[in-house]
């Protein structure tokens, strides 16, 4: 693995959708090797379904103040969302370049409002 862990895993995942592409097999049977090709199997609506459940556990694991479980559902969510980036075909690499982008700028864009109270 490079130390790119998310650009590993996300070549992972696109694996995982070629690999599913080319088997026949049941949602069962694919269940028992792969979780990935698992989802691409169940399609757009179960994916979704999952990002919404990890990110609700993420939320409230950050409400239980709970670091442990907190960092194991951002992992989880991170990880359906790049299942989601592969089914709408997304490459993850744009999200990062949107990051990217956005670290070049310095200090927030919104102009704030100086209200005169004198007037
Ligand atoms: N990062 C993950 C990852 N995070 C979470 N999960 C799986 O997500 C599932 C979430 O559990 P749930 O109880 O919510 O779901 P479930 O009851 O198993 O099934 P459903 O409710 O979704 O039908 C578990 O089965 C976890 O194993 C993941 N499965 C795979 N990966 C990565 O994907 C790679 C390929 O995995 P496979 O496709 O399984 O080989 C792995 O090496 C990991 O790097």
């Amino acid at each position: 693995m490079s130390n790119n862990v998310l650009e590993d895993l996300y070549q992972v995942v696109l694996d995982r959708k070629a690999q599913y592409a080319s088997s026949g097999e049941s949602a069962d049977e694919i269940k028992k090797k792969s979780y990935t090709c698992y989802l691409f199997s169940q399609g757009e609506n179960k994916i979704l379904k999952k990002c919404g459940e990890e990110c609700t556990e993420m939320v409230i694991a950050a409400k239980n103040h709970d670091n442990n479980e907190l960092k194991n559902e951002i992992s989880d969510l991170l990880y359906h969302i790049m299942v989601l980036c592969a089914e709408e075909n997304l490459p993850f690499s744009e999200v990062e370049a949107v990051l990217e982008e956005r670290s070049k700028k310095i200090g927030n864009l919104k102009v704030f409002k100086q209200v005169d109270h004198e007037t």
